[in-house]
């Protein structure tokens, strides 16, 4: 996956560079390039920002820096080989659509995103209207609250996908099932998890995942997932049908 991030705190992504998503980088699963805004700017100031149409508190992203930008990493990208098509165009902004799982196994099948993240309150509108005729562009949020740049949101919407992306996680199991995936594991958060030694600081381990025995392990893991939604997250246990719970059960 093809990966263009246009930002004026390029260095803000510097957390791709380690970990999970550096080693998908240096494996080739991952191919994130950043880019500089106030490179496409003319003046001595590199002036990205003005005050908004309308008056009101804040400043505006303008709109020719954005579209001299968009265009050259664009053109750049299809001069090289192998880039396809034309890239998704990912704004982050607290009024978008809301950023789920769903959305990152979508965007997980993209093979070329382009993020534009903006400071301030926000680009210009005309932005999203001009490369909306060309190109499939989302507003996106992740979560209810404000930000003062979208470089945050960003962070969290590449490791969502590419911890997706086949190959960047060691064990495949995990994925399916994370919490929040589709199918039986929709809107049934994980449950608890245990690890070594048996008994920490006086606190067992629970008895029943000592026992080996596979089909009450599943079940009993089933039954605290349950528990926990309905305990954190009762709104998404009323979206539990039956069948779910069913297939849940054939699944193990
Ligand atoms: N969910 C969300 C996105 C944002 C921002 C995106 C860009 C500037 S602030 N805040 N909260």
């Amino acid at each position: 996956m093809r990966v263009d991030i246009i930002s004026i705190f390029p260095e803000y992504f510097a957390p791709l560079d380690v970990s999970l998503m550096g080693k998908a980088r240096e494996r080739g699963i991952l191919d994130i390039r950043l880019h500089q805004l106030r490179d496409w700017t003319h003046d001595v100031h590199k002036t990205v920002d003005d005050t908004p149409y309308g008056g009101g508190p804040g400043m505006v992203m303008k709109p020719e820096i954005w579209g001299e930008a968009i265009d050259a990493v664009v053109a750049a990208a299809l001069a090289e080989r192998g880039v396809p098509g034309e890239p998704r165009m990912i704004v982050p902004t607290p009024s978008g659509r809301p950023f789920t799982q769903e959305v990152a196994l979508e965007y997980a099948e993209e093979p070329w995103l382009l993020f534009a993240p903006a400071r301030y309150e926000g680009i210009d509108s005309r932005v999203m209207a001009e490369y909306g005729s060309r190109l499939r562009v989302d507003e996106v949020g992740i979560g209810d609250y404000v930000l003062a740049g979208g470089e945050a949101a960003v962070l969290v919407m590449i490791e969502a996908v590419a911890r997706l992306l086949p190959g960047v996680l060691g064990n495949a199991r995990s994925v399916t099932d994370d919490s929040f995936a589709p199918g039986v594991m929709a809107n049934l958060l994980e449950g608890p998890v245990y690890t070594k030694p048996p008994v920490w600081r006086g606190h067992e381990v629970p008895e029943v995942l000592l026992s080996g025995h596979h089909g009450k392990i599943a079940r009993w893991r089933r039954d605290e997932a349950l528990r926990r939604t309905l305990e954190k997250r009762p709104e998404l246990a009323s979206r539990l049908d039956p069948a779910t719970l069913d297939a849940y059960d054939r699944k193990v």
